[in-house]
């Protein structure tokens, strides 16, 4: 069985979140042609539609909606990832581009998802259309993951260069995607339904691709339509929980520490829920993970695997998750022909407990071994899928993702757990991929990778220590040079739901 099944039931989750498809489900032109209908609502439309989205998925969003309403609208304004432009237009997806003679302007930046000056001119020119809108304008905003860094303007007294220092101390810090927006909403201008109130008194549709667990409005792309709920005072706990108070720059700090002062005065309360009326905005979600987990599920079936999806939540520093799967790998393929009457082996019962611990729900491997006996009984190999996203503490000086550090600590617990059970590995395939569904993990040109059980075996061979390459965050160039067949180069997707994982067990009987 070649890991390409794998791979191309990653490929099938994404292919199923392609944003212009997604769009066009959601909206539709009544039969004059005069009015716009999105989920329950009318918008009247007369050459009053402004259009401005930041994200990774919405290139192939304003395609559709050009296509759609392009003789209404105005004037637009989009920013998306450095060289997405050329990516498209070497792979052939001119589908997910604009056409030349498109109102809607597009400007890339933010390279390596960190905020730039040119996201930032962006944002300074998204702020400068929406501010001039009218009660009879229609914006059309849309958003995915990627949006945070794609449409930066910092509260004064913080600059760009604080911000962005603020990201990177943030994510290399092990923050989750809440807690770093959270941040983001309370010292930016734009965030945390600054665009939407801007935008007043037109009316705003927010057409989103969700990338976070739990499709949290506030939390995708710092919730620019949403209102606010956080408060200053809770980004100065998330900071003293990290432990990074004295090592973000001082004017954040200060514009924290006033604004939880300012708040306090005004309401006597630091529990702010903004006060703005939101009638003038929908909000609608038009893609999210669970579509992507549903086709790598449909997809595994028809390669005639056995797929479950164990959890659509997954999260935690992604080596540790790495070595749940390797642990989880073993326990699968132990299952296989174990019988329930059977006394269970003492290494056995001990996997369980360990994966116990881990935080694997006892009800969830019950599950995993109910699905190996079927798989046993039919033959068939089984597909375990996740979907979430994990984070790294990046303490080392390498290149690496967190789904490349995933599936390298996957493949030394497979390696670990079956030193002392080779029947395992002379059994059984076992295979693991993590990939990033906008095809760019960390700062690196490619998704994520996929291990088998030769993985480690083959980085010894060649005198490579993988877990040296864990350690110092090197994963990419691990399998660079191990083997580049290990990492799934698609280049920028054009769209965003967060990681999925897919581990196969395959009994070789
Ligand atoms: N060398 C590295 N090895 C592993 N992870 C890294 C490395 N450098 C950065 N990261 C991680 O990459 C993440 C950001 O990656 P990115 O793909 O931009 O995230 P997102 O898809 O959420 O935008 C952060 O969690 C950071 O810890
Ligand atoms: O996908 C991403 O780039 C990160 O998860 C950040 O997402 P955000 O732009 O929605 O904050």
């Amino acid at each position: 069985m070649a890991n390409q099944d794998v791979v191309s039931i990653f490929s099938s989750a994404v292919n199923s979140v392609l944003p212009h498809h997604l769009i066009r489900k959601h909206i539709e032109l009544n039969h004059s042609g005069k009015n716009l209908i999105i989920e329950d609502k009318k918008y009247k439309l007369d050459n009053n539609v402004y259009v401005v989205g930041f994200g990774k998925a919405v290139l192939g969003m304003a395609r559709a909606v050009d296509d759609t309403l392009s003789q209404h609208i105005v004037k637009g304004i989009i920013s998306v990832p450095t060289g997405i432009q050329e990516n498209f237009r070497d792979a052939g997806k001119l589908d997910m581009l604009l056409d030349s003679n498109s109102k809607i302007e597009v400007r890339e930046g933010s390279k390596n998802n960190m905020p730039d000056k040119s996201s930032y001119q962006t944002a300074v020119r998204i702020q400068d259309l929406v501010s001039k809108l009218r009660e009879k304008d229609l914006l059309i905003v849309l958003i995915s993951g990627g949006g945070s860094a794609l449409l930066p303007l910092p509260i004064p007294p913080v600059t760009l260069e604080e911000e962005l220092e603020l990201t990177q101390i943030l994510s290399k810090n092990g923050a989750t995607i809440d807690e770093l927006n959270i941040l983001r909403k309370n010292i930016e201008v734009l965030k945390g339904g600054g665009l939407a109130k801007q935008a007043f008194p037109a009316k705003v549709i927010a057409l989103i691709v969700s990338d976070v667990i739990g499709d949290k409005l506030e939390i995708i792309s710092s919730g620019p339509t949403v209102p606010d709920k956080s408060t200053p005072q809770q980004c100065l706990m998330i900071l003293k929980q990290l432990n990074l108070q004295d090592k973000i720059p001082e004017s954040i700090n200060t514009l924290l520490v006033r604004r939880t002062r300012e708040i306090t005065k005004s309401t006597g309360s630091v529990e702010y829920t903004g006060g703005t009326q939101w009638e003038h905005v929908q909000n609608v979600i038009v893609g999210k993970y669970k579509m992507a987990l549903a086709a790598a599920s449909m997809k595994a079936e028809q390669l005639g695997f056995l797929p479950i999806t164990l959890s659509s939540v997954l999260n935690g520093e992604a080596s540790k998750v790495g070595v749940m799967f390797g642990m989880l790998a073993r326990y699968a393929a132990l299952s296989f022909g174990y019988k329930v009457s059977n006394p269970k082996s003492s290494d056995y019962v001990q996997l369980e407990l360990d994966l116990v611990s881990k935080g694997v729900p006892k009800k969830t491997l019950k599950k995993v071994v109910a699905l190996a006996h079927h798989a046993y009984n039919i033959k068939k190999p089984i597909c375990i899928l996740t979907g979430g996203e994990t984070t790294v503490q990046v303490k080392g000086s390498g290149k690496g993702g967190r789904n490349q550090e995933m599936a390298v600590a996957c493949a030394l617990e497979i390696d670990k757990q079956c030193q002392g059970d080779t029947s395992v590995l002379a059994n059984f395939d076992l295979i693991f991929l993590s990939g990033g569904t906008d095809g760019i993990d960390g700062p690196t040109p490619v998704a994520g990778a996929v291990i088998d059980q030769t993985f480690i075996q083959k980085c010894n061979d060649n005198n490579m220590d993988a877990l040296t390459y864990l350690r110092n965050n090197d994963t990419f160039n691990l399998f660079e040079k191990i083997s580049e067949e290990c990492l799934i180069l698609i280049g920028h997707t054009g769209t965003n739901v967060m990681d999925i994982q897919a581990l196969v067990i395959k009994s070789k009987k």
